[in-house]
């Protein structure tokens, strides 16, 4: 494999971007990328996974290229070159390529990977975190969460079927494979751009992880119901809502972001979602007046967001061990307030993209040992693993309000 100089160029202001300006990676990327318009599909691939893959590897790298925070670009090129020898990828002799043998860079990561925190690149109380809350599964979900995401779209049954999604994209030499064991899914068997084709611009298909695609689901909506989705953000979950009550009945999509929901409505337009209203919450005067009115709540929690770390690495240097008891305590009023929009008889989902039991089913249990979880029960609960699904790992539980 040939090195193209600015692409290399490109990953490490990338880098410098996400290590030392503490920018989100998804957002530096969508900046880089339109660096040069020239640039093909492979070109912005290479960029991409590189970035992706340093992030992932950070504390490994570092550790083997013996350099630490914050990163001088001669760094970031040190880093480079250990990501690129480490794949059988030569070297190139630029000026900004300052050589380290081969022989080192594979004899440290031999020596380093006997250690899981450095194996797996993952800071100390990250690590032990981990290990106290799920023991010995800790190490394998670890791995899995180490690996590259797949690319999941969500057919908007709205507007197309899953087949109808897989030949319209097959037709734009996009392969895809129908996943059977999630019934609107279909994952691509190679990366490609699916957000410029016809399909996507025509509202065909959303981009959703298969585990994320079980929420909505499991809230057992039927066409004409009332249904508060509660922490909606850019509507993931509020469309496939929509497209199972086939666009009729009411969804209230709320959001202490405005941004946030500004997206979704977007996003809705394309869906040909119809019946999604969206409510910024600005005063709990929002929420209060939809006490006991409600068939259905979403509660799509805040959260750690631990079970999604395959796609967004950059998690593991972000989040700080006082975020981790600060968002508890969030899911623990947010149960509290918006289970009381569910009437009697009515249903709730509660859920979180992480794979911590506190944020999962000991945030149930204790909602359901107070006053007001008193008045709900436990119908099914299901955490989904990563290392088991090959996808993010998830928690969903429902409850139902007593008549
Ligand atoms: C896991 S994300 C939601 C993802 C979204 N449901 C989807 O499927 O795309 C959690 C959301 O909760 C919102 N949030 C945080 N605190 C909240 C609160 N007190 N009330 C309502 N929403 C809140 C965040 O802004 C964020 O958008």
């Amino acid at each position: 494999m040939k090195l193209h100089r600015n692409l290399v160029f490109a990953a490490v202001d990338a880098l410098g971007m996400i290590f030392n300006d503490g920018e989100q990676a998804d957002k530096v990327l969508r900046k880089v990328l339109k660096f040069d318009k020239r640039w093909g599909s492979r070109d912005r691939s290479f960029i991409a996974e590189t970035v992706y893959d340093i992030v992932r590897w950070k504390r490994l790298y570092s550790e083997i290229a013996e350099v630490k925070a914050p990163y001088s670009r001669p760094n970031l090129f040190r880093l480079f070159a250990v990501w690129a020898t480490l794949r059988g990828i030569e070297v190139p002799d630029w000026k900004q390529m300052e050589p380290i043998p081969t022989r080192r860079i594979k004899g440290r990561f031999d020596e380093l990977s006997k250690i899981r925190k450095y194996k797996e690149s993952i800071p100390d109380w990250m690590d032990e975190m981990g290990e106290k809350a799920l023991g010995k599964k800790w190490g394998a979900e670890l791995a899995a969460l180490n690996t590259q995401a797949q690319v999941v779209l969500r057919a908007n049954s709205l507007k197309a079927t899953v087949k109808e999604v897989r030949n319209t994209l097959a037709d734009q030499d996009i392969d895809t494979k129908i996943l059977d064991t999630h019934p609107d899914a279909l994952e691509l068997v190679e990366r490609k751009n699916v957000f410029t084709s016809e399909a996507f611009k025509n509202g065909f298909f959303e981009v959703q992880d298969a585990s994320s695609q079980k929420v909505a689901r499991m809230l057992e909506v039927e066409p004409g119901m009332r249904v508060v989705d509660a922490c909606a953000g850019a509507g993931g979950k509020t469309l496939h809502l929509a497209a199972l009550m086939e666009n009729k009945g009411q969804i209230i999509a709320m959001d202490i972001y405005a941004g946030k929901l500004r997206e979704l409505k977007r996003r809705s337009k394309r869906a040909g979602a119809h019946n999604i209203e969206t409510r910024e919450i600005t005063s709990t005067k929002v929420f209060k007046k939809l006490y006991n009115s409600a068939d259905r709540v979403l509660i799509d929690a805040p959260c750690t967001g631990l079970g999604t770390i395959k796609r967004n690495p950059d998690l593991k240097w972000k989040l700080q061990p006082e975020f981790v008891d600060k968002v508890v305590q969030r899911q623990a009023d947010i149960l509290q307030n918006y289970s009381k929009i569910v009437k009697d008889g009515g249903k709730m989902v509660y859920a979180t993209c992480s794979i911590l039991p506190r944020e999962n089913q000991e945030q149930v249990q204790a909602f359901l040992a107070t006053e007001q979880g008193q008045k709900f029960q436990l119908e099914k609960e299901e955490t989904v693993s990563p290392a088991k699904s090959g996808y993010d790992g998830f928690y969903m539980a429902l409850l139902s309000r007593k008549q």
